[in-house]
C-alpha cells in the first residue's frame, strides 16, 4: 500500500521553487532516506508530507488524503526536527509521561529505557538541554511514539559520533520490532546507508533518483588514468564528475552502464576502473558543477 504519493508536486515561495514537479511514491513500512544538499528542498517536502505546509500545485496524498490540516494524517504522523519545542513547565520525565496521551502506539518502556541509556536527568527541562541532547531527547519521542508515518528531519544534528551510531541502531532495532514508514532526511548518506531500504535524492527541489540503496551503490563507476587516454575513451560519454587529480592524471565518474568490452578497452589503454563510494555518488550527482569546488579555482 502507498503511504505517500506525490504527482508533479511543486511548492513555491515567491519566485523560488523549493520543490519542483516532484513525482514519487513511498510504499508502506519502508525506511527511505531523503538526501540532498543544503537548500535542496528536504524540509519543505517533509513539512508538506506532514501536513504543515500547503503545496502550490500538483498533487500530494498521505494515507490517501491531502495531508494539509488533515486530522487523519496528523493522528498517524510524527515529525521530528531540531526546532521542536516543549513546555518549560514540565520536566523531561513529565514530557515522556504526557506523550503517552498523544500517541496511541506510545511505548513507554522503550522511552524509559532509552532515557536511562542516554543518562538524562529526569528533573531537567527541555530548554536546558545542549543541542545534541535535545536531538537525542526528540529522537526518543520519535521512536517511542511508533507512529505509522515517522519523519526525522536531520535528526542527528548536534549529536556526537557515538550517539549518532546508537540512534541509527535503535531506529533499526525498533523498526524491525514494529515496522512502519520512516523517512529520514540527511546530507550524508554514508552513516545511514546501512539502515535505508531506498533513497530519494533531490537537487534544487527536483528528483535526481529514487532507487533501492543496493542499486544506488552500483549506480556509478570511477575511471582513472592519463588525462589524454581518459578523454579519448570518454569521447562519447557524459561524465557525472571529472577532475584532474595529479600531473596529467584525471579521474572521472560515469554511469555504470558500459559494456564489458568497453571496460576491457579502457583497461587495455592503461585506465583503471574503480568503485565509487555511495557518499561520493550522491555528492557528485548533487554537485553544482561537474568539477566540484576546483571549478571555482580553475
Ligand atoms: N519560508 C520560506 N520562504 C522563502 N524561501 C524559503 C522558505 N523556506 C525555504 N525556502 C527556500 O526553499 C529552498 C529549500 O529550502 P529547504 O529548507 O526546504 O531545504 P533543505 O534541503 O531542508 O535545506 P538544509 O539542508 O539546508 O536544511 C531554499 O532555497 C530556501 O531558501
Amino acid at each position: 500500500m502507498k503511504t505517500v504519493e506525490c504527482i508533479e508536486l511543486t511548492k513555491q515561495y515567491g519566485k523560488t521553487k523549493a520543490i519542483n514537479n516532484l513525482s514519487f511514491t513511498l510504499s508502506e513500512n519502508k525506511i527511505t532516506g531523503l538526501i540532498g544538499r543544503n537548500g535542496a528542498g528536504k524540509t519543505t517536502l517533509l513539512k508538506m508530507i506532514a501536513g504543515y505546509l500547503r503545496h502550490s500545485s500538483g498533487e500530494i496524498q498521505v494515507f490517501g488524503v491531502n495531508p494539509f490540516n488533515s486530522l487523519k494524517v496528523s493522528a498517524n504522523t510524527i515529525f521530528i526536527d531540531n526546532g521542536m519545542s516543549f513546555s518549560n513547565m514540565l520536566t523531561l520525565l513529565e514530557l515522556l509521561e504526557s506523550a503517552k496521551r498523544f500517541y496511541p502506539n506510545w511505548n513507554h518502556d522503550l522511552a524509559l529505557k532509552l532515557f536511562d541509556y542516554f543518562s538524562f536527568s529526569p528533573n531537567l527541562s527541555h530548554v536546558n538541554l545542549s543541542k545534541g541532547m535535545k536531538s537525542t531527547f526528540n529522537m526518543i519521542i520519535g521512536l517511542a511514539a511508533r507512529c505509522p508515518l515517522t519523519i526525522f528531519d536531520e535528526p542527528t544534528s548536534g549529536m556526537d559520533a557515538g550517539t549518532r551510531k546508537d540512534f541509527y541502531r535503535a531506529l533499526l532495532k525498533d523498526y524491525i520490532a514494529e515496522p512502519r514508514t520512516i523517512i529520514l532526511s540527511s546530507h550524508l548518506i554514508d552513516e545511514v546507508e546501512d539502515i535505508l531500504e531506498e533513497v530519494l535524492l533531490i537537487k534544487n527541489g527536483e528528483k535526481l533518483l529514487h532507487t533501492p540503496v543496493e542499486e544506488l551503490k552500483e549506480f556509478a563507476i570511477g575511471i582513472r588514468g592519463k588525462t589524454e587516454a581518459l578523454k579519448e575513451w570518454m569521447e562519447k560519454i557524459e561524465p557525472i564528475y571529472i577532475q584532474e587529480i595529479g600531473a596529467n592524471i584525471s579521474y572521472a565518474v560515469i554511469k555504470n552502464d558500459r559494456s564489458l568490452i568497453e571496460l576491457e578497452n579502457a583497461k587495455a589503454i592503461g585506465l583503471e576502473v574503480v568503485p565509487v563510494p555511495t557518499e561520493d555518488i550522491c555528492t557528485y550527482l548533487t554537485s553544482k558543477t561537474k568539477g566540484g569546488i576546483d571549478h571555482v579555482f580553475s
